[in-house]
């Protein structure tokens, strides 16, 4: 049997840091969309567990693919194996969560490869110890986050394009967390604050004055697309940046214009992530 699946991009479309817990982590408010654009994950039985993922550096055993697996092997005692590989699309340290998202992706390819049979509770649950933001991936859906991401709140936001600039450096998102001057007292707010056009001005990204502060390259890219494209933010702890436009078309116009070190990609929002659709259409073909 063999599957091929999609792990998509997410963006932060606010994050803001409401506090810091005893064991230093910070808790959020955020709210997640998933997008049409991704790394591709394909899956093949086999007797042994192998992995082939050109492009992301380290060792093989921190791939937060091979975590995964090896993470749902221990909790399932499957002693099953399969080759993995994976065509990587998404920047590293890019805060489109392409490592989270490949690990929620191997999650529930695995879990179906193998007849496992576990819940997406179960599998978040799993996730969750590779990573904060790997919850949001396994459960596929638009989702309001706060705790330090992993209380999920599943909203539905209007279908929308963005364009998304890589400004070309990779951000550890420990470094804007541990910065003395991250802002880490925003008022807590509500989801429906957001969504409410008369008061959606007031979210922004907590993490993005440190990593302009840092990053003087983010600072030029978030100028570069303000003056473009007009309301811009940045994702997560960066370093992508992105900026709503108003279809593909308007988007690959901005994306051609892009001074040539800086990369990008146009996306759609989508409710339902690629993954559980392909999920699902994999499903109805082998039954
Ligand atoms: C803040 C977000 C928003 O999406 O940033 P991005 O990583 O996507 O840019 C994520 O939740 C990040 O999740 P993730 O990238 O999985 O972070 P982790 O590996 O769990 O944490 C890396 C380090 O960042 C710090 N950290 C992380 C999350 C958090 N809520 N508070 C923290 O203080 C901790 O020092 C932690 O050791
Ligand atoms: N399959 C993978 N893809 C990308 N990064 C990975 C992967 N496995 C482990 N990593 C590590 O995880 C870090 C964060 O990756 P990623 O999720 O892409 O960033 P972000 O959370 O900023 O979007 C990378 O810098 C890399 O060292």
């Amino acid at each position: 049997m063999t599957l091929t699946l999609p792990a998509p991009a997410k963006l932060n479309l606010f994050l803001h840091v409401t506090g810091r817990r005893s064991d230093g982590y910070h808790t959020l408010q955020t709210l997640f969309t998933l997008l049409d654009h991704g790394d591709t994950l394909h899956f093949a039985a086999a007797d042994t567990l192998t992995l082939d993922s050109p492009g992301v550096a380290g060792a093989p055993q921190d791939n937060l693919v091979w975590r995964a697996a090896t993470r749902l092997r221990e909790h399932t005692g499957c002693q099953r194996g399969a080759q993995i590989r994976v065509v990587k699309r998404l920047p590293a340290g890019g805060g489109v969560g392409g490592g989270s998202s490949d690990a929620a992706t191997t999650l529930l390819g695995l879990n179906r490869l193998w007849s496992l049979g576990l819940s997406l509770p179960e599998l978040a649950a799993i996730g969750l110890t590779l990573g904060a933001d790997v919850p949001v991936f396994v459960h596929g859906r638009s989702a309001f986050a706060e705790g330090i991401g992993e209380q999920l709140s599943f909203v539905d936001l209007p279908p929308q394009w963005y364009l998304v600039v890589h400004p070309g450096v990779s951000v550890a998102t420990a470094q804007i967390f541990s910065d003395r001057e991250l802002t880490r007292n925003t008022p807590v707010s509500t989801v429906a604050a957001f969504l409410e056009p008369a008061t959606r001005t007031a979210f922004r990204n907590d993490c993005e004055p440190v990593a302009r502060r840092l990053f003087p390259v983010i600072d030029a890219a978030l100028s570069w697309l303000e003056k473009h494209a007009g309301e811009s933010h940045m994702t997560g702890t960066g370093a992508c940046i992105f900026a709503p436009v108003t279809d593909r078309q308007h988007g690959e116009t901005l994306l051609a214009a892009l001074p040539p070190h800086w990369k990008g990609f146009v996306a759609r929002s989508q409710n339902l992530s690629p993954l559980h659709e392909a999920l699902a259409a994999s499903h109805s073909d082998n039954s």
